[in-house]
Formats: structure tokens, C-alpha cells, sequence
């Protein structure tokens, strides 16, 4: 199979428990709750989105003809050195691209896969860090995961049903939009209400990396 990327880049992990960590970010193109175009966003089913995942036209994105070609991609941006190699997909919404293929061939060049999803599509098998996360209205099918990253506030969601869920981590991230004061304020109090949930911050949008 043949992918769409948007971009990839070297960077550290801002969001989540893996905040912090050395990465590769690979951004597939598309996303199946939301075209991605301006003025489809307020009829969207995601209408809060803070990235553009249209087209193939970013900092190493293209389009690859096969999976152990986009693995070396990603590799070379890692560079030199195997410690602790990992690659966070994302997008748009990866399950509509990520394939066994690729993790496979993305294993076979010594990376854990972290995978960034909305959860509804079924997470592809082999996956070594899955966070989902929920968006009000959709119908969530993958509910077994490692991190449950839930942005904050969202008007139809409740955090009490969420917890039935089997996640090992529980993230409130604060919504970043006009009213990004409220939104801390929000994500704070669902955290000191209920314990089971940790706050996560976009650490890479205060530092000013990508
Ligand atoms: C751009 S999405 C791509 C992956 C996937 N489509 C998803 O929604 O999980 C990556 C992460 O950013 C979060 N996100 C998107 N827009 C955001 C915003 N305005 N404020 C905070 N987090 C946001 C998403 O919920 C998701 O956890
Ligand atoms: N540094 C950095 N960390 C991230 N964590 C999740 C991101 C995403 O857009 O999926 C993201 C991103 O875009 N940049
Ligand atoms: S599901 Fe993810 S990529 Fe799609 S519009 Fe929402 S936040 Fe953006
Ligand atoms: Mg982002």
C-alpha cells in the first residue's frame, strides 16, 4: 500500500505521558471527522482541531510507495544511533493508513510505534503505545488502550463514563482555542474533582517546537 504523509519531523513529545521524549512525528494526511478545510469546520464532526493534515506538501512529507521506504524516511530523520528509537503517528487520524506493513517495518528499524487516534477506527495490531482520543458525538470503538487523552472542555462528554473504559492513563488536555484561559481553568477542575485523571499540557507549544 501507498501512504500520504503530511510531514514528518524530529522533535520531543509535547502531550501525554510521554512528554518529553525524543521522537519522530509522522503526520498522515486525511482525517475522517473533519475535511480539513476551513470552511467545513463549524459542520465537522471535530470542530476543534489544531492542525492541518491537508495534503502531502510539509517538511518531509510526500507520498511513499510502500512501507519499507516510509520506514527509512522515518529512520533517517531519527539519524544516527538505536537507544530508544520512537516514532508517534498521528495525522489527521492514522488508522486510516497505519497497516500491519508498516509496523513492521517500522519495528524492523528498532522503533516503538506510538500512535495518535480518535479512537474510532480499530487500532491495527502492534501498536507499542496507543492513546485515543474521544470526541463527543463520534462512536468510539477502540476502548482499550494505553492513554485516554481527553481535551477539555467538550460539551456531551462525561469523564465518569470514560473511566469505564480499560486505559492505563488518564489525560485532560485543555482545549486550545479563543477561550484557552477557560480551558485550563476547566481541565484543572476536572483533575482536583476526580483523581483517576492527570493534567497534560502541550509542552511543545510553550517551548515553541514543532
Ligand atoms: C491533531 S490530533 C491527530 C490524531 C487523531 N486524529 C486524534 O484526534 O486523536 C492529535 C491530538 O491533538 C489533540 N487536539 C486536537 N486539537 C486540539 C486542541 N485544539 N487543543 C488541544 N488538543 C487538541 C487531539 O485530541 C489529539 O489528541
Ligand atoms: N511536539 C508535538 N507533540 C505532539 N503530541 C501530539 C501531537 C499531535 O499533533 O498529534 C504533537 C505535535 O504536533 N507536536
Ligand atoms: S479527529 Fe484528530 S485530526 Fe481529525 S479533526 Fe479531530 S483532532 Fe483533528
Ligand atoms: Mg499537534
Amino acid at each position: 500500500m501507498s501512504y500520504a504523509v503530511k510531514e514528518a519531523f524530529l522533535t520531543l513529545q509535547g502531550e501525554g505521558v510521554q512528554a518529553g521524549s525524543r521522537a519522530v512525528f509522522l503526520r498522515f494526511a486525511g482525517c475522517n471527522l473533519w475535511s480539513g478545510r476551513e470552511q467545513d469546520r463549524a459542520s465537522a464532526q471535530c470542530n476543534f482541531c489544531d492542525t492541518d493534515f491537508v495534503g502531502t506538501d510539509g517538511p518531509g512529507g510526500g507520498k511513499f510507495a510502500d512501507a519499507a521506504t516510509l520506514a527509512s524516511h522515518v529512520a533517517a530523520l531519527w539519524g544516527e544511533g538505536t537507544e530508544r528509537r520512537l516514532v508517534v503517528i498521528t495525522g489527521g487520524e492514522p488508522m486510516l493508513q497505519l497497516d500491519v506493513d508498516l509496523v513492521e517495518a517500522l519495528h524492523a528499524q528498532g522503533f516503538r510505534i506510538a500512535v495518535e487516534s480518535n479512537g474510532t477506527l480499530p487500532a491495527t495490531a502492534g501498536i507499542d503505545w496507543l492513546c485515543i482520543s474521544p470526541k463527543a458525538g463520534t462512536d468510539v470503538v477502540q476502548r482499550c488502550g494505553d492513554e485516554l487523552k481527553l481535551v477539555w472542555p467538550q460539551a456531551g462528554i462525561e469523564p465518569a463514563a470514560l473511566e469505564e473504559w480499560d486505559f492505563g492513563h488518564f489525560l485532560v488536555q485543555p482545549m486550545d482555542c479563543a477561550e484557552r484561559e477557560a480551558s485550563h481553568d476547566a481541565a484543572i477542575a476536572l483533575a482536583m474533582e476526580r483523581p483517576r485523571w492527570r493534567l497534560s499540557l502541550q509542552a511543545h507549544k510553550v517551548v515553541g517546537l514543532k
